[in-house]
């Protein structure tokens, strides 16, 4: 049996990660009892033990954790901002062009924030293929469930007491220094991360990312941008959408409880959008991290996956 360990397992990610490991038989699952789930000296030990360990933590303790690894095979997976755009870490998106054998080899993986997933999985083909130059100005804006913000935020969100205010969509990040901005840009290989709208709103799960482009951003049209996708997302849980909207309506939790992500395109050769839909607890969070473990292991990598 492989020995998996989540560090943080009763918080929203690592749940989500116990819950979709708990029926794999393969796995051995280490969950540390409440009395010693923050133990230093408990986590070090199940962190050095474990073949696998996932860090579903805020990023001062994902730091620390990852201080406390001595073993040389351990392979950690940290879903946290901390290490995302580290050069010792490899970034976990395995369906960008050479990442997975990256991934087959790496030992400390990064998992990607949620909103930036959604605007790498948009950009990073389309500036491969030369559709988008390295030094274009992008937009990008992102609607996400509270859940989203962890504990604390569904927290807020589930009180009888509930702010009347979070009763309708809150826009926020106003100060444009997103945690997201540095990953979007580094792999996308842009010179400048977007100007970045993320809006979280009164429903649970589920992402909806969307990058406007004009003719000042692309020169390329709407059919060319679909055929860019087609061909780079052949594996993995992206794919690529004719056309998937819900009678003329996009709704931002049609992925909620799974794993997927779809890439679809709409508008016109004036103005154009990108979308991409996922679960911000699924391909944003711990749906991508089970993928990178199972990459890591030598897993089909949709094991264990709702899709
Ligand atoms: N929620 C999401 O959609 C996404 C989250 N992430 C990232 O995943 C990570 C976890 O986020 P999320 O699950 O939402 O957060 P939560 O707040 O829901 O969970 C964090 C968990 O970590 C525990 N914890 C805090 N400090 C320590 C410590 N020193 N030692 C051990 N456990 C500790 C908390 O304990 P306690 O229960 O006592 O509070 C809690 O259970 C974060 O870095 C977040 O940014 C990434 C992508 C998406
Ligand atoms: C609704 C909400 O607050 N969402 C979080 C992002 C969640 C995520 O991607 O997590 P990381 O913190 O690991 O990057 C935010 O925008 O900060």
């Amino acid at each position: 049996m492989i020995k998996v360990f989540i560090d943080g397992s009763a918080g929203t990610t690592g749940l989500r990660i116990r819950e979709r490991l708990s029926a794999r038989k393969d796995l051995e699952l280490i969950i540390l009892p409440e009395e010693t789930r923050k133990d230093p000296a408990a986590r070090a030990d199940a962190l050095n033990s474990a073949a696998v360990s996932f860090l579903c933590l805020p990023d001062a303790a994902a730091v620390e954790a990852a201080s406390f690894v001595t073993s040389p095979d351990a392979v950690i997976i940290d879903t946290s901002t901390a290490h995302r755009v580290a050069d010792d870490w490899v970034y976990g998106m395995p369906e960008l062009s050479g990442q997975r054998e990256k991934l087959k080899a790496a030992k400390r993986i990064a998992n990607p924030g949620c909103h930036a997933t959604g605007f790498i999985s948009l950009v990073a083909p389309l500036v491969a293929a030369g559709l988008l130059k390295k030094d274009v100005r992008l937009s990008c804006f992102s609607l996400t469930g509270y859940s989203g913000g962890g504990k604390k935020m569904i927290a807020e969100y589930e009180t009888p007491e509930v702010n009347p205010l979070y009763q309708a969509p809150r826009q926020y990040g106003l100060g444009q220094t997103h945690k997201h901005l540095p990953e979007m840009a580094k792999l996308c290989g842009l010179d400048h991360a977007p100007v970045f709208s993320p809006i979280v709103a009164p429903y649970y799960a589920g992402m909806e990312v969307t990058v406007p482009l004009t003719p000042a951003e692309t020169s390329a049209s709407v059919e060319e941008i679909k055929e860019v996708y087609k061909a780079y997302y052949q594996s993995g849980l992206i794919r690529f959408a004719d056309t998937s909207d819900e009678g003329g309506f996009l709704s931002a939790g049609a992925f909620a409880g799974r794993d997927d992500l779809e890439v679809s395109v709409y508008g016109n050769d004036e103005r154009i959008l990108l979308v991409s839909r996922f679960d911000n607890l699924g391909k944003g969070a711990s749906g991508a991290a089970i993928q990178n473990m199972n990459i890591a292991l030598g897993f089909n990598e949709a094991e264990g996956l709702v899709i």
